[in-house]
């Protein structure tokens, strides 16, 4: 506890952790440039604009970085915070420090929380921005662990240092850029116990950093006549693990449900809209006895989730064409569950898998960072996307990346039972304070300045950004030289803030140019001065920022048209081959019809015409097929009339029918009259040959008959049963039968002439 007499500790190798850094400030020392300056190209000498007495008169604060708010990139300001070490002699008394917010019902009394009496300390600060952690007298006998210097924070604060102290270093510049329109985040780090909550919300006598940020936002919002439109918002959620199963998303305002995560957006979050600091603070006690909490070993009321809040300030003002409220800043504090060794808290069951949530968390949070400074130490390194791992990193991605700027408080406890856990801490952490980000973001009250709030997607954003491209200059006309400036600039910041997608921080910053740099420095140190800033150098530096915006926006844009350019060729020779397979598929089409032709020439009139015939030709037999048609549909009309064609036309068949059946029954009938004519030709030849042959030998007969007639009349007798008459009769059925069977006759005709010869 009183770390101004710490333990001794024996003889131990020091080591450094986090490089010393030149640049640290003391009054007397050389004062501290940025990185551009120290590089063997460039020395403070080739700076024209500046002259070393200028420059050296000048006291510069402690550490420079922390009022470095104007700069184009800033490190990530990291401020570290020891608690205090408890009292407690007796396990029955009651936490001397105590979060005076309202308690959760749920968290059991402290009465057998265990306490260990204060020992051994192993932290000690060195200076404001440095400590010393010395392992406690049990390890260093193993001769394995060394004392270790910290340094490089943006400010320590000893035990001994209160709230308003803390608020006074780190929150303060974060709600002055607030109120100006810029987003920032707050996230308290640490082991559990350390004085996390106790940090963000504090007691009733110790109010914690919301409460004092929300008094200054409502006293700065009174006092000032500028924007008495601006109104705020206060939302506040926890992710937690139920039972350690899967994460969720709880709603801490008063009528807060379940709520869903989709992509880096939490979907329908309640946002109060606050009047004034005591309103916020009434709604923050109220999550706060919503929010999940346990007793563990480590901490009689430890959170068992991740809390965020988040304060936007939002212009009242609606835009009618899109329907869609200006967006302000937005201030959002995160206190995170403190990580906790299963050996150290003795979790079990439901705690212990809440543990595991909790470190997986804070894990995935540390990996988020780390890949980030590895990817900006060296660009070749692909920045990892851990933040996919764990909700809360999901929430954040765009502070995890760098987009936008954050500060991280890491809170430790000094004693020598915590050594490890600070240790574990002090060295994952501390290296995040050389992580950049980049500082170019738009003021919420620039006029033109709409982004919308967590509702247009990457792709919206960059097509609204297209429009604002091409809109500029046409829609400006007809308004003042001072509307256009603004406007042009609130354009700028939107289309930058969209391009921010595009551009990456590598080409940020090479877009800043050396003597941007020594402008803003110029600036930083004429405003530590509390000189006033010449007319002259703020506008230079207002034309250097624009300088970088339109390189940016020109650098992005001109990726776009590489992209685009791409597209349209590969359209194009897509559109050849089209053109090229529209020409073939068209000389196909013809031919096919040609043939479609030919062979409806053929099948309507059932003769073949040959490829080689010319149209002259073909016409010529088209005539004659006509002629030939027209005979055929003469004798079909013939035989239709006897109903000897075999298809008969029923009276209700169509026109079409009709044409089709007749077509079918001229063919055949063409087939049928010549096979019968043929036979019937040949059968009346053949017939009309034997009877000539017949009638010959017919009229023989009739001459032998007649001769023998007078032979027997002359001598001989006819008998009674032959008459003249049925001789006659009998002669007219020889004849009759002759047709049918003449070669019989002819036969009986010889044997009765052979017989009457014989006679
Ligand atoms: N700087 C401080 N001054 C006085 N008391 C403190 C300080 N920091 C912490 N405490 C006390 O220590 C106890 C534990 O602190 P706190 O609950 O804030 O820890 P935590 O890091 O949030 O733990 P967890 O991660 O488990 O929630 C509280 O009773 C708190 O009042």
């Amino acid at each position: 506890m009183d770390l101004k007499s710490p333990l001794q500790c024996p003889k131990t190798v020091t080591v450094r952790r986090n490089p010393p850094r030149k640049a640290r400030a003391t009054p007397s020392s050389a004062i501290p440039l940025p990185t551009p300056f120290s590089s063997s190209t460039s020395t403070p000498h080739d700076i024209p604009s500046f002259s070393v007495e200028d420059i050296l008169p000048i006291q510069l604060p402690q550490n420079p970085k922390v009022e470095a708010g104007s700069s184009l990139s800033e490190n990530l300001k990291v401020f570290l915070r020891i608690r205090p070490q408890t009292t407690l002699q007796s396990s029955t008394k009651p936490a001397k420090f105590k979060n005076a917010w309202p308690q959760n019902p749920t968290a059991k009394n402290t009465k057998n929380l265990k306490v260990k009496k204060t020992s051994e300390i192993c932290l000690k600060v060195t200076d404001s921005h440095s400590v010393t952690l010395s392992p406690p007298q049990s390890l260093q006998d193993l001769k394995r662990v060394k004392s270790e210097i910290y340094e490089g924070f943006s400010r320590v604060f000893a035990v001994d240092s209160s709230q308003d102290e803390v608020y006074e270093e780190m929150v303060n510049p974060l709600v002055k850029d607030f109120m100006r329109g810029k987003s920032g985040m707050l996230a308290a780090l640490g082991p559990s116990g350390s004085g996390k909550t106790h940090t963000i919300f504090g007691s009733t006598r110790q109010p914690g950093m919301i409460p004092l940020a929300l008094h200054r936002i409502f006293a700065r919002a009174e006092g000032s006549e500028i924007e008495p439109s601006r109104t705020f918002y206060l939302s506040m959620f926890e992710i937690r693990s139920e039972r350690g199963k899967s994460e969720r998303v709880i709603d801490l305002s008063q009528d807060g449900g379940e709520l869903s995560m989709q992509q880096s957006i939490i979907k329908g979050l309640q946002e109060t809209t606050v009047y004034d600091a005591q309103q916020a603070e009434s709604l923050i006690a109220r999550g706060m006895i919503r929010r999940a909490t346990a007793m563990t070993n480590s901490n009689n009321q430890s959170s068992r989730s991740q809390c965020i809040i988040n304060i936007r300030s939002g212009l009242n003002k609606f835009d009618e064409q899109e329907h869609v409220q200006s967006e302000g800043a937005l201030l959002t504090i995160v206190d995170l569950a403190g990580a906790e060794r299963e050996k150290r808290t003795g979790n079990q069951g439901a705690r212990l898998l809440e543990s595991n949530f909790i470190n997986n968390t804070s894990m995935v949070f540390g990996l988020c960072l780390r890949s980030l400074l590895e990817h900006q130490k060296n660009r070749k390194k692909p920045l990892q996307k851990h933040f996919q791992n764990s909700l809360l990193t999901r929430y954040l991605r765009d502070y995890l990346e760098g987009k936008k700027r954050m500060t991280l408080i890491l809170t430790v406890k000094p004693g020598e039972e915590d050594y490890l856990d600070a240790s574990f801490l002090l060295r994952q952490a501390s290296p995040f304070m050389n992580i950049k980000f980049s500082n170019v973001e738009e003021p919420s009250n620039a006029k033109g300045n709409k982004r919308r709030f967590q509702t247009l997607s990457r792709a919206e954003q960059l097509k609204k950004m297209k429009y604002s491209i091409f809109e500029d200059g046409t829609t400006n006309e007809g308004k003042s030289d001072g509307d256009d400036q603004l406007e042009k600039e609130g354009e700028f910041m939107t289309s930058f803030a969209c391009f921010q997608a595009v551009v990456t921080l590598e080409q940020i910053e090479e877009v800043s140019a050396t003597k941007s740099l020594v402008q803003s420095l110029k600036m930083n140190l004429e405003m530590n001065r509390d000189l006033p800033l010449k007319k002259d150098d703020i506008e230079l530096a207002k034309r250097d920022r624009e300088n970088q915006i339109l390189q940016g926006f020109t650098k992005a844009l001109w990726n776009v048209l590489k992209q685009w350019k791409k597209k349209l060729e590969v359209a194009e020779s897509e559109i050849n081959c089209l053109r090229e397979s529209l020409t073939t598929e068209k000389a196909r089409s013809s031919e096919l019809k040609n043939e479609l032709n030919h062979l409806k020439f053929r099948r309507t009139y059932g003769n073949e015409v040959s490829a080689e015939e010319t149209p002259a030709d073909v016409r010529e037999s088209l005539t004659i097929q006509k002629a030939r048609s027209s005979e055929l549909e003469n004798g079909a009309n013939g035989f239709k009339s006897h109903g000897s064609c075999g298809n008969e036309v029923s009276a209700e068949a169509s026109p079409v029918e009709v044409d089709e059946s007749r077509e079918h029954g001229v063919a055949k009938l063409e087939g049928q009259t010549t096979i019968s004519h043929e036979v019937v030709e040949s059968e009346t030849f053949r017939l009309r040959e034997s009877l000539t042959i017949e009638k010959a030998s017919a009229s023989e007969l009739e001459y032998e008959v007649n001769a023998l007639e007078s032979c027997f009349s002359n001598g001989k007798e006819v008998s009674p049963e032959h008459s003249p008459g049925e001789l006659d009769e009998s002669r007219e059925h020889g004849f009759s039968e002759f047709g049918s069977q003449p070669t019989k006759t002819c036969e009986v005709a010889f044997c009765c002439i052979q017989i009457l010869v014989q006679c």
